[in-house]
């Protein structure tokens, strides 16, 4: 299904890394609807298999490739694969990616060069492999999928950093390019674009229902959404657009409520030149030891997976009408900076993070 003109890409040919979940196989959808062929790739097979399956069993328009975007040697075997069994390579939309929910002070290096050598390096590659092996030659259109990180990402600093990255990367190809024919724009979707697949990486099938509050549309987004403005701008209605970046986020970007959120007396909340009361915008316990988001409206604020992290006061809140702000001193305070919890911040009671002001003093 689309709302683009049938047959508008019949005769073209597009890669889709993390084409079989999610936002990536809502694209390989449409492009398969609009007469696109198509050659997904991503780490596992099974879940590309599966995808062939459902899309194109016969495999005629669709083809999967097993490909680690790290990878420099699958990156050039993919963009091979791609251009000999399609014969050729007119759009790649740069989708594979992702990102695990961490304060900084807990990442190691190695989580930390996981999620830039996947979304920035991965991204790089693939954008040089088909501008040296096809783009260089016959043109081509690229879209990068980003995310929303134009205030900074709390908690997912490492991809916030990397998707800023490919930003720029994206501005500086488009001006290198420009000359061989190459357009190339960015796409931030929202933190709030729902996929089964996109939820599960979080460990919470509800963690979407979490980031409604933050979006003045008041609703979430779908993969589809994301989809057809990738359309948009392979199609020739952008043949005047590169080096862009459009976001899909139902204004979220703009609304600040969807950042941190910070108690109004936050100035008298500092110990040791750590806050203390700040909630991020999940709404969620970052249970940083177990490596899992748990939502504090099924959990115990006092179980075993804060308690390493955190002195116990934090679970003597008796807040009731707001549960989230139960945890108003949640993941940043309990779990990054324990040593710097006391007994001063006990009995956070405020739903809306401005009151109590007594407590931090
Ligand atoms: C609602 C929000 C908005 C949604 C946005 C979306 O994007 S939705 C779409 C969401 N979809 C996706 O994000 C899908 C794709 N995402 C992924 O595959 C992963 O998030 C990845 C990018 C980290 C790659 O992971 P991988 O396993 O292939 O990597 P690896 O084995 O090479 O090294 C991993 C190292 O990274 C660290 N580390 C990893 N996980 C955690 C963690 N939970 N906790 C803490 N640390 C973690 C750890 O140091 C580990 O090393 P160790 O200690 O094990 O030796
Ligand atoms: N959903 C949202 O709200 C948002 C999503 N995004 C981004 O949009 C993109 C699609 O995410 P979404 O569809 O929501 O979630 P999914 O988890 O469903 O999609 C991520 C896809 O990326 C693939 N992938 C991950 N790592 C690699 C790798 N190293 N090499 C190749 N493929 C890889 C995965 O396949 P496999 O596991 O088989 O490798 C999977 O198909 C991601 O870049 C995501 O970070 C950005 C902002 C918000």
């Amino acid at each position: 299904m689309s709302v683009f003109r049938p047959g508008l890409f019949k005769g073209k040919v597009a890669l889709v890394t993390g084409g079989a979940t999610g936002i990536g196989r809502a694209i390989t959808e449409e492009l398969l609807a609009l007469e696109c062929r198509v050659v997904i790739a991503s780490r596992k097979e099974e879940r590309l298999r599966n995808a062939v399956q459902e899309m194109c069993p016969d495999s005629s328009t669709l083809k999967a490739r097993v490909c680690n975007i790290r990878n420099e040697t699958q990156v050039k075997d993919l963009i091979s694969f791609t251009v000999s069994e399609m014969g050729k390579l007119d759009f790649l939309i740069n989708n594979g990616g992702g990102q695990f929910p961490s304060g900084v002070s807990e990442m190691t290096l190695k989580g930390w060069n996981a999620v830039i050598d996947t979304n920035l390096n991965g991204t790089f590659l693939m954008c040089q492999e088909a501008h040296r092996q096809w783009m260089a030659q016959h043109g081509g259109v690229i879209v990068n999928i980003i995310a929303d990180m134009f205030r900074g990402f709390p908690l997912m600093a490492h991809t916030g950093a990397a998707r800023a990255a490919v930003e720029n990367l994206t501005k500086s190809l488009s001006v290198e390019w420009a000359e061989d024919g190459v357009r190339i724009n960015a796409v931030a979707p929202g933190s709030n674009i729902y996929s089964p697949t996109a939820a599960s990486n979080y460990g919470d099938l509800k963690i979407f229902e979490h980031v409604r509050e933050g979006i003045p549309m008041k609703r979430l987004g779908t993969p589809q959404e994301v989809s057809s403005n990738v359309c948009f701008l392979l199609s020739p209605g952008a043949a005047f657009i590169t080096g862009a970046t459009f976001k899909v986020d139902g204004g979220a970007s703009l609304y600040s409520y969807l950042n941190w959120k910070i108690g109004d007396e936050h100035d008298q909340t500092f110990e040791h030149g750590y806050p203390i009361k700040i909630l991020t915008h999940f709404d969620l316990l970052v249970d940083i030891k177990n490596r899992r988001l748990q939502d504090p409206l099924t959990s115990n604020h006092s179980s075993s997976s804060s308690s390493n992290h955190s002195s116990s006061n934090h679970s003597s809140s008796s807040s009731s009408n707001h549960s989230s702000s139960n945890h108003s001193s949640s993941n940043h305070s309990s779990s990054n900076h324990s040593n710097h919890s006391s007994s001063n911040h006990s009995n956070h009671s405020s739903s809306n993070h401005s009151s109590s002001n007594s407590n931090h003093t």
